[in-house]
């Protein structure tokens, strides 16, 4: 369990970036933690990672708290940062060096996601491309084995096969102890990877919903004349038509719109967030 309490940190006095957020992550989850540009995700990672400190509130890990930086909880925690640099090491040598920091690393599971990326025989690190290095930082960080992955704008610089095979892989490699955090603003690329939704703005976690809530209790259309979808909640322009939000009264059963979610939940449209509610 992941859970921090009314959490404020500023990088510079008067200009809070997390402001009185407060949020619990429960394991065997992959969280979407969606916000603009610039709204804290990555501070907030860094937070449950124990590599900024919270000014004022509380954060826990697994019983740990992070700030006290304790080698047991370092084992279980891995964050996979936006920007990186990796040695001129092969990755063989890579492995057998920072393996050892997680008891719970697995070399087999590497193996075969260096060979799902097609990057099995990767030569020197830091002559890969920058998608490459991405592909083995994802693959280093689910063969730790780590309680609480974080990945911070993981499809950043990932081609469009790339992303899809970043998704098979990490759906297919979590276990049920595992809490996932992945940051992004490319709200499109967790398309049918996550189980709940995390919105970050203005310093709080506006919106925190299963997957499965949302869609039982909103639908997702695509219509021609905004008026074909009765008295819809939130409606934009969209390619031939509008993409709507509607109240779900009769059991439909639709696909979740990341995006439009993201754009009506920041739009300033009151009434869905209220309905999302637990
Ligand atoms: N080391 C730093 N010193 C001062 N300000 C910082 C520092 N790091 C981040 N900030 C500021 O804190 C705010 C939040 O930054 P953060 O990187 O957490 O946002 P983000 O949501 O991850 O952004 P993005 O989606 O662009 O990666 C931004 O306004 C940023 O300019």
């Amino acid at each position: 369990m992941v859970s921090l309490q009314n959490i404020a940190y500023s990088y510079r006095r008067g200009k809070p970036v997390l402001d009185g957020l407060s949020l619990t992550l429960a394991p065997g989850r992959i969280y979407g933690l969606l916000g603009r540009n610039g709204t804290g995700k990555s501070t907030l990672l860094y937070q449950m990672a124990g590599l900024l400190f919270p000014q004022s509130g509380s954060c826990t890990v697994f019983g740990f708290t992070p700030m006290r930086r304790e080698p047991a909880f370092l084992q279980q925690v891995y964050v996979v940062p936006e920007a990186f640099v990796l040695p001129d090491l092969s990755s063989g040598a890579y492995i057998r060096l920072n393996a050892p920091f997680y008891p719970t690393f697995d070399h087999a599971l590497c193996s075969s996601i260096l060979q799902q990326f097609g990057i099995g025989e990767a030569g020197r690190l830091n002559r890969l491309s920058h998608g490459q290095q991405k592909q083995f930082q994802i693959a280093f960080a689910i063969a730790t084995g780590a309680k609480l992955l974080l990945l911070d704008e993981p499809t950043n610089g990932l081609d469009i096969p790339s992303k899809q095979q970043f998704r098979k892989v990490v759906a297919g490699s979590l276990r049920n102890d595992q809490v996932m955090v992945i940051s992004t603003h490319q709200v499109r690329d967790l398309d049918s990877l996550i189980d709940d939704v995390l919105i970050l703005d203005q310093g709080r976690i506006v919106l925190q919903a299963p997957v499965s809530r949302i869609t039982e209790r909103l639908v997702f259309r695509k219509v021609k004349e905004r008026a074909e979808s009765g008295k819809p909640l939130y409606a934009e322009e969209a390619l031939g038509g509008f993409a709507v939000i509607a109240r779900n009264t009769t059991d439909e059963s639709s696909r979740l719109d990341m995006e439009l979610l993201f754009n009506a939940a920041l739009s300033g449209e009151t009434s869905i967030l209220p309905i999302l509610q637990d």
